[in-house]
């Protein structure tokens, strides 16, 4: 049904084996084996989870029965269908790696926790697990409604292993981490959702344990309290917790983690470094009809016949075929996927007017523009722009449609050649940025990618001292009245 060999090896190479392999060059082939799997957290080799699904009660009980009732050598009939829920997972998780797992809803994830942490058992592969593991599974998972906070922390602790003076050591720090008040000695059932996870989480995460499995719980929380919660992830990553971290958020998984596990109805799609994983499921979460317009369905020329008013542009950008590539700051890693029908061609930047500056100053005002060919005719279109840290997270990003771009709300004909500017202060602190560009339409309440450049552009604010952060929101200090000490 699927290759059980071929996944363990193709998966294993990108999330452990790659920089123990650099690590290892003076070791001989034994130290190299020994000192590679004594780092390895977790070994997950070729997983699969089929469930038996029945459409009737009565099915089930049939399915008992009959093959008992008949002689050993007759074929029974089967009364379920298969679901195949995972196929073939391998991956490694080495002590001290966090490594996100993601995926459209039904695609394995939590299936694939349940398995890692022995609450379910895989149809086929095996799991190998060192040390304690803690997890977070579902709301308020292992709690005993009826039981108070208090007693919970005790019952939790005593399932982890923790004997009573070990959890009497660390009670403190649980009540004080989860911040609850005088629920904690309440019925957990009177809890509300984001009250039971962070009782949750202060036990499984204060319990120091050598691997932590996270599943969706932290989007219950409040933002203070999971802001609380990554950095205490932080402190047991550094003292060496492996985390598994299951999450919608692509923004969680290029902070937080040190690779990254794409599923797909149950397979593994993708895995290695985490920005190029969320890439690839945002190309599963709208990249419909994906195919990349390296060859635009036009003619080279024809359009340029229509359009020369735009050629001759203070921005000279290019009408008729792509250069963006050619282009300085073009970022060689951009992601870029749609289904053709139209071509991002060519970018302008400046910095108060300095075309493709090797580096922006602080303050200065800086100005993109991008040329855009339509290959067929298009319904309302929408431009988007996004610029994006170094390590994927957003800064801003507007779309044409949120701007109310009155242009681009009507029919755009075959054959036009739009060019989208904008401009924008640089308050930005220093650093290397990407910029993502984006054409779309909408189709109901789908949007279809037409040509999507994930950061396709690269550019570098240079050192500066006006602040600090990610974004200058010229905060304004002052001092209102300094009263002498000898007045006091
Ligand atoms: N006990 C079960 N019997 C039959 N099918 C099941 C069972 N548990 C899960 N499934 C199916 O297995 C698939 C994977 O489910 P799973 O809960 O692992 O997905 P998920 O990626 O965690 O989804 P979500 O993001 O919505 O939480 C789904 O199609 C689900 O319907």
């Amino acid at each position: 049904m699927f290759s059980e060999g071929e996944n363990v090896a193709k998966a294993t190479i990108p999330l452990a084996l790659e920089s123990a392999e650099k690590n290892l060059e003076t070791s001989n082939e034994n130290e190299k084996a020994r000192r590679s799997s004594s780092d390895t957290a977790i070994s997950v080799r070729g997983i699969s989870k089929c469930y038996q699904i029945y459409d009737a009660p009565r099915d089930r009980l049939k399915q008992f029965i009959i093959p008992r009732l008949r002689l050993a050598r007759q074929q029974s009939r089967q009364y379920f269908r298969e679901f195949w829920a995972l196929k073939g997972i391998s991956f490694e998780v080495r002590k001290g790696e966090t490594v996100g797992i993601i995926g459209r809803n039904g695609s394995g994830k939590s299936t694939l926790l349940q398995i890692i942490c022995g609450t379910l058992t895989p149809t086929a592969g095996s799991v190998e697990t060192r040390g304690r593991i803690a997890a977070l599974l579902e709301l308020g998972s292992g709690f005993n409604p009826e039981f108070t906070g208090r007693e919970n922390i005790y019952m939790n602790g005593a399932v982890l292993g923790l004997t009573r003076e070990e959890i009497d050591d660390r009670f403190d720090s649980i009540v004080s981490f989860a911040d609850i008040g005088q629920f904690i000695d309440q019925p957990v059932k009177t809890y509300s959702s984001g009250m039971s996870v962070r009782l949750a989480f202060a036990v499984q995460a204060q319990v120091d344990p050598d691997i932590l499995i996270v599943d969706e719980a932290l989007s219950v929380g409040d933002v203070r309290f999971q802001a609380k919660c990554f950095a205490r992830l932080q402190q047991l990553k550094d003292n060496g917790t492996s985390v598994l971290l299951v999450t919608h958020s692509s923004e969680q998984i290029v902070t937080h983690c040190s690779s990254a596990l794409l599923l797909n109805d149950g397979m593994q799609f993708e895995i290695g470094e985490p920005r190029h994983v969320v890439n690839r499921y945002l190309d599963l979460l709208f990249g419909k009809e994906r195919r990349n317009p390296d060859s635009p369905q036009a003619q080279p020329g024809d359009i340029f016949q229509e359009d020369k008013g735009y050629a001759e542009s203070a921005y000279q950008l290019s009408t008729d075929s792509d250069v963006f590539q050619t282009r300085n700051g073009y970022n060689t890693h951009e992601y870029r996927w749609g289904d053709g029908t139209a071509s991002i061609l060519d970018f302008y930047l400046a910095a108060n007017g300095e075309p493709y500056p090797s580096a922006i100053t602080v303050g200065q005002t800086v100005t993109l523009a991008v040329s855009i060919k339509f290959h067929s005719d298009m319904w309302r279109p929408i431009l988007g722009i996004t610029i994006k840290t170094k390590d994927g997270v957003t800064i801003s990003g507007t779309n044409s449609e949120m701007a109310d771009l009155l242009d681009l709300q009507a029919l755009v004909k075959k054959g036009a050649i739009l060019v989208g500017k904008c401009s924008f202060q640089c308050r930005l602190g220093p650093g290397d940025y990407f910029v993502s560009l984006g054409l779309a339409t909408r189709e109901n309440d789908e949007i279809i990618p037409h040509d999507r450049r994930y950061d396709s552009i690269h550019f570098i604010v240079e050192p500066h001292n006006k602040f600090h952060g990610l974004a200058d929101l010229a905060l304004d200090l002052s001092i209102s009245h300094i009263v002498e000490s000898n007045q006091i």
